[in-house]
């Protein structure tokens, strides 16, 4: 197409030749003309006219010579711009060429028709679809449409390029085998003579790996990475999407908080490979129990929450529908585990809270379920709990609590009481250690209201070694005086204390600093310690033991059945609880129990302290039956430490003259 523009040089220098031979041959013709012409001529007029004729001549060759050097310097002249434009149309083909190689290496190309029709494609479109050649050319995209995009997608498309715009987007392609894969596509219309497109050229990149990793963050940053479950956040969206759908769809949702019972105890104890493998387990059991329109969620730590979309159309059918649901998740949790090598039941406690309107709260609609979870744990655990608004005061309450117990440590708010244990003569011969809570607002509040909180939030651990060293100094200064250096203080001890792995050199560090003897302290524990890890349990009690520590089984025949562990326990004394005494003369069962209590104890040569007594009926008919030390309000309710030591300050005898000559 150049070819019109430039000259061949081979050209230039034939018409150059032939100008000169021309010349020169006119010129030696002219020469032989003029010469016949002058023969003939008279020879007075030939010297003239050979004048005129040699002038002639000059004026020709200075002619003839002048076309010649312009010749020849034209003919340079374009002789140097046909090599100019030789040499930019060899670097524009080879430009040409390397773009074109480099497209190919890198775009997946088509070129198609006004209609869409393809027309051309490059190898990267048949190595990556992977279509043939043969197979691609004169079919629509239709043949890799991968039905990801809407419909509205390619009629935007269209819409754009046939209106001569260039358009650009990500689409997802199916290839032949089946698999998708990602483009980044441009296409570009190529104008035709009327104004309209008449082809397009669409110029595509492979962005398959790059959507891939984008898919995979975003999957990450929705999901959990132990379980894969949606995390918070994405629980989050469906649900605030599932209330949304109730201007839609009438009629009740539900959201369930669950946690494992014990879990922590379990990740503790078991290590935390186990408790992992523990959530996998519970997630696939809980997935395997919901319905497909439900939503797992793994909340954080054991917490899992559960959208239950449409539980019923009334609230009566609601609650009916998601108490069974929350039934048949409760009863697949509780089924063994088998987790390594040892086989695991796990119970789980729930918390629920049903909603109905477009504007319900999705945080406070977890705020209540954890509010009723948190009931469902303090009622005992292994069980379902509905939200009801009067909960939600007395955990408002609860949670001003733990915030002032927190800091009622370091506010020297706490004081250990001591409660005397008599024996039959009704000498003090131990006390318990009994905490009491000098709260700045309420006053004095008993262990039962905080202890249980505090074993919640951890809380107990800090508190629990204050007793054990407040005790232990207690010890230290009786010690100095023979008349009670004898007294031995019973301190209670509770599972997440004896399950810290440094549980042992706790208490050993408590009796070093201190300076009290070992054999003075006595550790009352109850039988949930046994629930879990026996063995870790009893070897901790060994260790100590061998230092001369003393242990007390407190609550005895109240919770878990620890019989089948008495007899490996390294126990000094068992503790009848106050319930069994309560009811001696009320209940033959109770009674029946008391019987095998003592008779059990008197087999394993365990002493039997008998806790509550209220009356003399009640500790002679005990006294009668074997029991040697008695604990209750008969003999001394729970005693600041200054009323103990004054008490204690001439004898170990307890000074209550008319209880003991009503007793007589
Ligand atoms: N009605 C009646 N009650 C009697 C009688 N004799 C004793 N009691 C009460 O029975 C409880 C005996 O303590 P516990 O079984 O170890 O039960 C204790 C113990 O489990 C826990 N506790 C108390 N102090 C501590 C502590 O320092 N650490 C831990 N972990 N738990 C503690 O709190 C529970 C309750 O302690 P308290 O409220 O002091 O209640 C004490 C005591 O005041 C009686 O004759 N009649």
């Amino acid at each position: 197409m150049y070819m019109k523009y430039i000259f061949k040089p081979s050209k230039i220098h034939r018409v150059n030749f032939i100008i000169y031979i021309s010349t020169v041959s006119f010129t030696a013709a002219l020469v032989v003309l003029f010469r016949s012409f002058l023969l003939e001529l008279a020879p007075e007029r030939q010297a003239s006219v050979a004048l005129s004729l040699v002038q002639l001549s000059v004026f020709l060759a200075t002619t003839v010579a002048f076309l010649g050097w312009f010749g020849i310097k034209q003919s340079r002249k374009i002789s140097t711009e046909y090599e100019e434009n030789l040499r930019r149309l060899q670097a524009a083909e080879k430009q040409t060429n390397e773009l074109e190689m480099a497209l190919n290496a890198h775009a997946i190309v088509a070129i198609t028709d006004s209609r869409g029709v393809i027309t051309q494609v490059n190898d990267k479109f048949c190595t990556i679809s992977p279509y043939s050649r043969e197979e691609l050319i004169g079919q629509t995209h239709n043949v890799i449409n991968s039905g990801y995009h809407p419909k509205g997608f390619f009629k935007d498309l269209w819409h754009t390029i046939t209106r001569s715009e260039v358009w650009s987007g990500d689409v997802c392609n199916r290839a032949k085998d089946g698999s998708l894969y990602w483009v980044q596509s441009t296409i570009v219309p190529l104008i035709g003579k009327n104004g309209k497109p008449e082809q397009y050229i669409a110029i595509r990149a492979d962005i398959t790996s790059r959507k891939e990793a984008e898919a995979k963050t975003q999957y990450m940053a929705l999901h959990d990475a132990l379980t894969g479950l949606p995390n918070r956040r994405l629980m989050t969206d469906r649900l605030i999407s599932a209330i949304s759908s109730k201007g839609r769809h009438p009629g009740y949702g539900a959201v369930l908080l669950m946690d494992l019972d014990h879990f922590k105890e379990i990740n503790d104890m078991l290590g935390h490979g186990i408790g992992d493998d523990l959530l996998v387990q519970t997630t696939l059991r809980l997935s395997c129990n919901v319905r497909r329109t439900d939503t797992v969620a793994r909340f954080g730590g054991d917490e899992f929450v559960i959208i239950l979309d449409n539980v019923g159309s009334d609230i009566d059918s609601a609650i009916t529908n998601t108490a069974n649901m929350g039934e048949v998740i409760r009863t697949a949790v509780a089924e063994p585990y088998q987790l390594g090598s040892q086989q695991l039941t796990v119970t789980s406690s729930m918390g629920v809270v049903l909603f109905c309107r477009v504007d319900d709260d999705p945080e406070e609609l977890i705020k209540q379920a954890d509010i009723a979870l948190y009931a469902a744990k303090e009622a005992g655990r292994n069980q379902l709990f509905f939200f009801d608004p009067l909960l939600q005061a007395e955990t408002i309450e609860r949670a001003l609590l733990v915030r002032d117990l927190r800091q009622a440590l370091e506010q020297d708010e706490l004081v250990l009481f001591y409660q005397p244990i008599v024996d039959a003569q009704q000498h003090i011969r131990a006390v318990e250690a009994l905490l009491r809570w000098f709260h700045p607002k309420h006053g004095m509040v008993l262990p039962g209201k905080f202890i249980p909180l505090a074993e919640r939030n951890g809380l107990i651990v800090p508190i629990g070694k204050w007793v054990l060293e407040t005790a232990c100094a207690q010890l230290a200064e009786w010690q100095q005086d023979p008349e009670r250096e004898a007294l031995v203080i019973a301190v209670n001890i509770s599972a997440r204390q004896l399950s810290k792995t440094n549980f042992v050199d706790t208490v050993k560090s408590v009796l070093a600093q201190t300076g009290a003897r070992a054999d003075r302290l006595m550790l009352e524990i109850t039988e949930s310690i046994f629930q879990d890890n026996v063995n870790s349990t009893i070897t901790k009690m060994d260790a100590l033991r061998q230092e001369g520590v003393r242990f007390s089984l407190d609550d005895f025949g109240t919770g878990y059945s620890s019989l089948t562990y008495l007899k490996r326990l390294p126990i000094d004394h068992l503790k009848i609880d106050k319930s069994f005494v309560d009811d001696i003369f009320e209940d033959s069962s109770d009674i029946a129990i008391v019987h095998t209590i003592i008779a059990l104890a008197k087999n394993l040569e365990i002493d039997i302290i008998a806790e509550g007594v209220e009356t003399c009926e009640q500790m002679e008919w005990l006294q009668g039956n074997g029991c040697k030390f008695f604990q209750g309000y008969l003999f001394s309710h729970p005693l600041h430490p200054d009323k103990l030591n004054a008490i204690l300050e001439n004898t170990t005898l307890l000074p209550t003259k008319e209880l003991r000559s009503s007793c007589d």
